[in-house]
């Protein structure tokens, strides 16, 4: 079966300093692939290299098997949607009309007009995104979590069956990180959609990615299950810290523990520390 999205050995570079070479990795149909790792490792610019927003100096990107440089624009944008991490929100507009921006690549070449389909899409976006009862509000008047599902709807109303997200909970508090996570999920699950997404929180990635692609110091270091992927080895080969990793008991998910003020690892949970511990009791 083909892989809707693959980078095949690419070599990244921006004005010629190199930021990573021999980088192979697939989305794989359907599920979530987390791209984490440390700050400047490259995760946008692989990012952008795989909706075509940037140039590898070799290798190659394929969309549904074939270079990704010989799509049209507008053939690229039906197979691939792509949502920069700070999207400069455009003043005065409605979450119904970010959404429908969407639908640009479907337009007749020649009135630009919209029609069923259009209005369909978008009424799929804003129903899969749960911005339906938002679709008359301005866009500069929604909370930061509100915001990120009307530009995800912008995306996904494009129709498009991959989806690239950079880093969307960034700036979110906890509980709108949690919805646009599940939102995400779901756009998988749900929806049949192919994502690729960036994100800080490893722990969050474990929890709502199928695979997990942790790009540090110029490639890929691990990519795969998140148990196999989240481990204190790659931690600190990615980040240099030590820390823990433990198993949730219930998903089996692991689950990083990093804060210690002493610099220690942090210890198991319920795990017996040390000899004096039982004469405590
Ligand atoms: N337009 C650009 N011109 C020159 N260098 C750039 C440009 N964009 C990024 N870089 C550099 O490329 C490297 C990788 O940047 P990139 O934004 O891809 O990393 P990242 O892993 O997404 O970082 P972060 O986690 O901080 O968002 C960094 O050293 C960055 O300074």
């Amino acid at each position: 079966m083909t892989v809707p999205l693959r980078a095949e050995g690419v070599e990244l570079a921006h004005g010629g300093a190199p930021i990573c070479r021999d980088v192979t990795l697939e989305l794989a149909r359907a599920e979530v692939t987390a791209l984490v790792g440390p700050n400047g490792s490259g995760k946008s610019t692989l990012l952008r290299t795989l909706a075509r927003l940037h140039r590898p100096e070799s290798g190659r990107v394929l969309l549904e098997g074939a270079d990704i440089a010989s799509y049209s624009p507008r053939g690229l944008a039906r197979n691939l949607a792509f949502l920069t991490q700070t999207p400069t929100v455009p003043s005065g507009i409605t979450v119904a009309e970010l959404a429908a921006y969407g639908r640009h690549p479907h337009r007749g070449l020649l009135t630009g007009r919209s029609g069923s389909k259009d209005r369909d899409a978008v009424a799929w976006a804003l129903e899969a995104t749960g911005t339906g009862p938002l679709r008359d509000r301005q866009i500069d008047h929604l909370s930061g979590g509100e915001r990120q599902r009307a530009w995800i709807a912008m995306a996904l109303a494009q129709r498009a069956p991959v989806l690239l997200l950079d880093e969307p909970t960034t700036y979110l508090d906890i509980r709108y990180q949690v919805e646009v996570l599940r939102l995400v999920r779901s756009l998988a699950d749900d929806h049949g959609i192919t994502v690729a997404v960036v994100l800080h929180d490893l722990n969050q990635a474990a929890a709502f990615a199928d695979t997990m692609a942790v790009l540090a110091g110029g490639r890929i270091i691990a990519d795969g299950r998140p148990a196999d992927v989240l481990t204190e080895d790659v931690v600190r080969t990615a980040f240099g810290i030590d820390t823990t990793v433990i198993s949730d008991p219930d998903t089996g998910l692991p689950t990083c523990l990093p804060y210690r003020r002493d610099g220690e690892p942090a210890p198991v949970p319920g795990a017996a520390t040390g000899a004096g511990h039982a004469a405590d009791h």
